[in-house]
């Protein structure tokens, strides 16, 4: 009864009517069968129907029992608009992501606003802006890469089967375990399956109107798992204090002085900046899953899209600097060649890693977007960053294609151009004031890591499926992996 009252004084609008909804809306459940029993990739799907062939960039509403009233997006001015108006006067993550995600992510940059949003982003902006990523190439990603190269050369001579996205997440764990944590992290590490258990759950709190009931129930395991995700960062911090300690004894009390660009890890650079420890534990963790799921993702889906076309492998391996010589990537420009870059951006557009956003309205007066929909205080805007990127209006009828010339510009003597795209028709890293500060990082790792992958070997998909599906998890993990058979590759000499 509450809900309903809330409802009616709450009315979403446009031009004093109401909006559409979309085919199959129920009285009384609305949406709530399809967000509840659907699994995430039909929901994806079935978001990118509904855009295509019913609505265009129509903006239109869902509505789901127990949940404020809500609306999709898919036109990149409302969008844009969106993204703009990031804030307390606007629009924000508000209570309806807040309450879902706060186990997992507490006070951390995902979750926070405000001034506690401020400090940890500007210790992050402070991180990239360094010359961290140079290192990292240089000197990280090779370390790191060793295993992986054991591994596949191991599977070459004896004809083992290796599920790819299980190498490249343990890649990406063991570089962001660096990167966060200043330490050598494994997949294999119980804090990796505790977090993993944890991601999937909250992910799935976001179409589960009664996610609260299965927590208050059932929720012992997950709670276990995040008390284990909990403690690992209390423990990271604690070392770093310690380490920080024993390093400069007279700056005990003022810590403010790391200002070493190059070397150093982010927890250290949070500990300048942030005083709550508890806070930069939280932090940590919510750097290392922003970043360790989502470029594994990213990896594996690329392999996956090239080995579905092998004609376009020489993509990559036409542009490979010579076999070893890591310091040809020193300069980061370089590695990142238009079509590299292109087949990069073009698999992130038909398999986004965060493949659905939303936010709420913030603003106690409501917002009016541009296309005139008027939102209530608290409502929400969802929009489907694997919709957009199938999108006909946005990319033409062969949208639903890998096609990474699509990304390609030629000038007049034949020069290759990378083509620009605007965060709102391509949100795959988000935009506005919190887009997503690790993107150039994902960006050369995804490279570096697939020109690694082809550099030496060749790679047969064991099993041919038909269209591969993802996972349900707050990425877009694929389901069942990508299990394939490794063969030395014949490089011709350079
Ligand atoms: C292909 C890889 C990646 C993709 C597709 C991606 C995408 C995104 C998206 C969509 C957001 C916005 C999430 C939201 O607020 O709802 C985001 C935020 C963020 N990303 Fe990434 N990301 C990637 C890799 C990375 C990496 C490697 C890092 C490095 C640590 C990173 C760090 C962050 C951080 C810290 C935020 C939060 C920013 C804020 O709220 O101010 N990401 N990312």
């Amino acid at each position: 009864v509450k809900q309903l009252a809330y409802r009616r004084s709450h009315r979403i609008s446009r031009h004093g009517r109401s909006l559409r909804t979309p085919p199959g809306t129920l009285p009384v459940v609305g949406n709530g069968l399809k967000f509840l029993l659907l699994d995430r990739q039909t929901l994806f799907d079935w978001f990118s129907e509904v855009h295509n062939d019913v609505f265009g960039f129509e903006t239109y509403e869902i509505s789901v029992p127990t949940l404020p009233p809500g609306i999709v997006i898919s036109d990149p001015e409302v969008l844009e608009f969106v993204m703009k108006k990031e804030g307390s006067e606007g629009f924000g993550k508000g209570p309806f992501f807040e309450e879902r995600s706060w186990h997992l992510f507490g006070h951390g940059i995902i979750n926070a606003s405000g001034q506690l949003w401020k400090m940890q982003r500007k210790a992050g902006n402070k991180f990239f802006a360094g010359s961290h990523l140079q290192v990292l190439v240089d000197e990280v990603f090779p370390v790191f890469w060793q295993r992986a190269k054991e591994e596949l050369d191991e599977a070459a001579e004896t004809g083992k089967v290796v599920d790819m996205e299980e190498l490249y997440l343990e890649f990406t764990t063991r570089v962001m375990g660096r990167v966060a944590f200043g330490m050598d992290l494994s997949n294999s590490h119980p804090f990796s399956a505790a977090f993993d258990y944890a991601s999937d759950l909250t992910g799935l709190r976001f179409q589960n109107p009664l996610w609260k009931v299965n927590y208050y129930l059932f929720g012992h395991k997950f709670r276990k798992a995040v008390s284990i995700v909990k403690s690992f960062g209390n423990e990271i911090v604690r070392l770093a204090v310690c380490r920080r300690d024993l390093e400069n004894p007279s700056e005990k009390s003022n810590p403010q002085t790391n200002d070493d660009e190059s070397g150093g890890d982010l927890v250290n650079m949070l500990l300048d900046a942030v005083p709550e420890h508890h806070v930069v534990a939280d932090s940590a963790i919510n750097f290392l899953s922003a970043g360790r799921d989502t470029t594994a993702n990213s990896m594996t889906w690329m392999l996956h899209l090239l080995l579905e076309q092998p004609s376009l492998t020489n993509y990559i391996t036409d542009e490979l600097p010579p076999s070893g010589d890591f310091h040809t990537y020193a300069s980061l420009s370089t590695a990142l060649t238009p079509k590299s870059h292109a087949v990069f951006l073009e698999t992130l557009r038909l398999y986004p890693p965060v493949p659905f956003e939303l936010k709420q309205t913030l603003n106690s007066a409501g917002m009016t977007l541009p296309d005139g929909t008027v939102l209530p205080h608290e409502s929400v805007i969802v929009w489907c960053p694997y919709a957009y990127g199938r999108s006909k209006k946005i990319w033409g009828e062969d949208a639903y294609e890998f096609n990474p010339e699509r990304w390609i510009e030629r000038t007049g003597d034949e020069a290759e151009k990378l083509k620009v795209r605007s965060a709102a028709e391509y949100p795959v890293f988000n935009g506005g004031a919190r887009s997503c500060l690790g993107k150039r990082m994902a960006e050369v790792m995804g490279v570096w890591v697939l020109s690694e992958s082809l550099r030496e070997w060749e790679f047969e998909e064991v099993e041919k499926v038909g269209r591969r599906r993802s996972r349900n998890s707050l990425t877009l993990p694929m389901e069942g992996g990508l299990k394939v058979r490794v063969r030395k590759r014949n490089m011709p000499a350079l």
